[in-house]
């Protein structure tokens, strides 16, 4: 139906040829191309494309447009002070930092004024800058189609000054081919269409009479953008999904943290720089939490002299440990308190089993906020307990998982963390980025593991997760994860 009424406008208008706009007046705007497209199908019209380079202002071009270039805004300065020359220090009472290099360097090409011993010397203070009248015609006419060569030029340098974007729009015209003329000279009956066959229409026989539209699926429709998760949401699933068929089972543990969980265990000792303020947030409230008391004293004892039970395991760190700093609260700065908590909470009997858990969750750290730093991100921890497991199935396993997350080029080298040994940190290879630093890993230590009766080595690594799903989404700013930008989600 919508077909005949599209010819009927032809017949109608007597045109052969009409844009969008036109027809627009006569049939609905979402309706007319896909209309087109199928009377292309059917040979009646031409659909005709035209590219066409659009120039956009902008906010810093529709400020030229207010006050001028920055070059023009110094010249008034001049003239309003009656002044022919000003010293270039000067200069930043009148413009931006940012825009002073620009003014000077086009002040020059432009032969508007001359520099000498540090002062702007102008020829003439009411001069006509091509730059200016363009960016005021652009504003009326921004098809790039209507400027000659040299207007061309001066485009270019608005684009490259920032004033301007150029923007590819596609125009559509739709024009009667000798079909179509043949078939509008014929009057157009409008027929009665069912595109949705309703209950009544079988009961009454409707259907009968009446066309019934057959689909199209290949005709384009408007785009919709239905609701979705948001994507640092999906990747965790995915990243889950990957983890879950590596055969891990997830574990949770809490944000709020005692020092015990999130450094004692993990054999870093009290006095470590990590610990200190530019790192860890100390909670005032709760003030102290649970720390279980028998492990309490081993982990102690590890600390001060490297021994357990009287059996002596290490060298310890040598220092005063301190049974209160153990209980202070902080907000988890890493989830390896998750591991450890979950190696801690193991049965005689489990422990005898094969262990591979992970977990994927918030982590907290006291950072100024930058590109590359939040307070809060995510981390993604594993842990892999059984007989036998060593440093190349570490190396091995992780190889695996960074493939199945979508990079390729991976490669090791040696790191240092407190509660492994041997230790290692590894790298990814991002096209047009080079190597980027995603993840540490190791075995846990016996100081670590001893006090928790754990036998079999356990093979651990920790993944800046927010880092990971900002190399996933090609973003270059860990901001833009949280900023919930609308277009941005409608796209990814
Ligand atoms: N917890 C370490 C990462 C890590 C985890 C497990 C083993 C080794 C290193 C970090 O936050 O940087």
């Amino acid at each position: 139906m919508d077909e005949k009424r599209l010819l009927k406008v032809f017949q109608e208008t007597r045109k052969e040829i009409m844009d969008v706009d036109e027809l627009s007046k006569h049939i609905e705007k979402e309706k007319i191309m896909r209309t087109a497209l199928w009377l292309s199908g059917k040979e009646l019209v031409d659909i005709i494309e035209n590219k066409e380079s659009i120039a956009i202002l902008t906010e810093e071009g529709k400020k030229v447009l207010e006050k001028g270039l920055p070059e023009r805004r110094i010249a008034k300065y001049l003239k309003e002070n009656d002044l022919t020359s000003i010293p270039i220090k000067d200069l930043k009472n009148i413009l931006d930092k940012d825009e002073i290099n620009a003014a000077l360097g086009n002040l020059k090409k432009k032969g508007i004024a001359k520099i000498e011993k540090g002062n702007i010397i102008f020829e003439s203070l009411d001069y006509e800058d091509e730059e200016e009248i363009l960016l005021a015609k652009l504003k009326e006419n921004p098809h790039l189609s209507l400027y000659n060569e040299k207007e061309r030029k001066i485009i270019e340098n608005l684009k490259k000054r920032g004033f301007i974007k150029i923007d590819e729009k596609v125009e559509r015209k739709i024009k009667l081919t000798e079909k179509g003329k043949e078939y509008i000279k014929n009057p157009i009956e409008i027929k009665e269409e069912i595109t949705q066959l309703t209950r009544e229409d079988i009961i009454g026989g409707r259907w009968r009479e009446a066309y019934i539209r057959p689909y199209d699926v290949k005709i384009p429709v408007e785009e919709v953008y239905p609701a979705k998760m948001h994507p640092l949401t999906r990747i965790i699933r995915e990243v889950k999904e990957v983890l879950i068929s590596m055969g891990f089972k997830e574990i949770k543990s809490p944000i709020v943290e005692t020092e015990f969980w999130n450094f004692d265990v993990l054999f870093e000792p009290q006095d470590h720089p990590a610990r200190e303020m530019q790192d860890t947030f100390f909670l005032k409230y709760p003030t102290e939490g649970d720390v279980p008391e028998d492990l309490l004293k081993k982990v102690k004892s590890i600390h001060e002299d490297g021994t357990i039970d009287g059996v002596k395991v290490s060298e310890g760190w040598k220092y005063k440990f301190d049974e209160n700093v153990s209980r202070r609260t902080v907000l988890r700065t890493h989830t390896t308190a998750s591991s450890i908590r979950y190696l801690a909470s193991l049965s005689e009997e489990e422990k005898e089993k094969p262990h591979k858990v992970f977990c994927i969750d918030r982590v907290f750290r006291n950072e100024a906020i930058d590109y590359k730093h939040l307070p809060e991100f995510y981390q993604c921890e594993g842990i892999i307990m059984d007989d036998n497991v060593t440093f190349d199935n570490l190396v091995g396993i992780l190889k695996e998982f960074l493939n199945r997350l979508g990079f390729e080029k991976v490669r090791f080298r040696p790191a240092y963390f407190p509660f492994t040994e041997p230790s290692l940190e590894a790298e990814v290879y991002l096209e047009g980025k080079g190597w980027l630093e995603l993840l540490g890993a190791g075995m846990f230590r016996p100081e670590v593991l001893e006090p928790l009766g754990i036998k079999k080595p356990v093979l651990a690594w920790g993944i800046g997760f927010s880092r990971l799903a900002m190399l996933k989404l090609g973003l270059n700013d860990i901001r833009d994860l949280h900023k919930n930008d609308l277009d941005w989600l409608k796209r990814v």
